[in-house]
């Protein structure tokens, strides 16, 4: 766990980056620091691992002071990860990745062994061990970026706004890969971003910033976007925090209907519903008689809001709830979604 103590970072020049911060970063969990340009995101993750030291107050790692523990000891349990992954451009890719085991002694080929499995391990194909940093795309030099920041296996990972030089999708894409490493290595990570989004996908937990370096509220997603602590947090959310917010409640309190489905295309349309036509093996054909598109989502694993917006892409305005292997279990009617945005208004 990390915890900041009353931390405040006053630079030389008099500016107070950092406010008398204090907070908690839960061990084996994602810590977001999001707010807006000059809120003192970047100086608190860097008093961390002491690429700044803080004027006030105490940061502890699992209970030590950092103060008193080294640099270099320190960032040994802590990989950094930047913005356009700042690779070492003259050296391959595999030597990028085993940057850290080569400074603590191992021995070449361990290292190498290791940073082929993390390269494997962030999604890359080991074929671009060989390459320097210019020959891969900004996607993929970002997965290299955080293979090297794992490298010597550190508890700790400080991430500094990672995916924000990458196009959309691409961001896209690493979230959630990180999201997949992360159920599986289960690192305390502090990650900073500007974005909003991001903050609320990522975060076990979300530290929202106000320029002064002040924290303005400190919270799970969900909690944030129900009960946001003030008209700055409300702001900085964003206008659709109400629909956002349903990515958080589970859509297997959706009542389904099995009778509007049917088993064959030759079935006889009728003038009122939709039935939906299934195949023999289960999954979706389309509506009965019509050649209109039909959204689907997948039955308690997915969030009422991808329930809501498989029924927008629905003609029928109806959602096609699936299992995790494809097949239909039901159809959520517009009522039956309308029943269930009620209960989630509710609280
Ligand atoms: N060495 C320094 N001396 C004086 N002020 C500084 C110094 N470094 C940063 N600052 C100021 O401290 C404030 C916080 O900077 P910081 O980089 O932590 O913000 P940030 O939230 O990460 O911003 P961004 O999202 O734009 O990267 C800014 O107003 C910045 O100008």
């Amino acid at each position: 766990m990390i915890t900041f103590d009353s931390v405040t970072k006053r630079y030389p020049d008099g500016f107070v980056a950092v406010d008398n911060l204090s907070l908690e970063a839960e061990t084996g969990q994602i810590t977001v620091l999001v707010g807006p340009s000059g809120c003192g995101k970047t100086t608190t993750l860097r008093m961390i691992n002491r690429m700044i030291d803080a004027t006030e107050g105490q940061i502890l790692l699992d209970g030590s002071d950092v103060q008193q523990i080294d640099p270099p000891t320190l960032r040994r349990g802590i990989g950094y990860v930047i913005q356009q992954a700042g690779l070492f451009p003259h050296r391959k890719i595999v030597d990028n990745v085993a940057t850290v085991p080569y400074l603590l002694g191992w021995e070449k080929k361990k290292a190498r062994d290791r940073a082929m499995e993390l390269l494997e391990r962030v999604g890359l194909d080991p074929k671009l061990a060989q390459r320097y940093p210019f020959q891969l795309s900004g996607g993929q030099q970002q997965r290299v970026g955080v293979a090297r920041a794992l490298a010597a296996d550190p508890p700790v990972l400080l991430m500094d706004e990672p995916f924000s030089a990458v196009d959309p999708i691409v961001r896209t894409s690493l979230q959630e890969e990180l999201l997949r490493l992360q159920a599986e290595l289960n690192k305390t990570i502090v990650f900073v971003t500007h974005d909003i989004d991001e903050a609320i996908k990522l975060g076990d937990r979300v530290a929202v910033l106000r320029v002064g370096g002040k924290l303005a509220q400190f919270a799970d997603p969900k909690t944030l976007l129900s009960e946001p602590a003030d008209d700055f947090v409300r702001e900085f959310l964003g206008r659709d925090r109400g629909i956002r917010r349903l990515s958080f409640v589970s859509s297997s309190h959706l009542r389904l209907r099995t009778d509007l489905t049917v088993s064959s295309a030759s079935a006889t349309p009728s003038d009122d519903g939709w039935p939906l036509v299934v195949a023999a093996d289960g999954k979706p054909v389309g509506w009965l008689g019509r050649d209109e598109p039909f959204g689907t989502y997948v039955h308690g694993k997915d969030s009422l809001r991808a329930a809501l917006d498989a029924a927008l892409l629905s003609s029928s305005g109806q959602a096609v709830a699936l299992d995790e292997s494809g097949r239909v279990v039901g159809i959520a009617t517009r009522r039956a979604l309308d029943e269930a945005l009620a209960e989630a208004a509710d609280g």
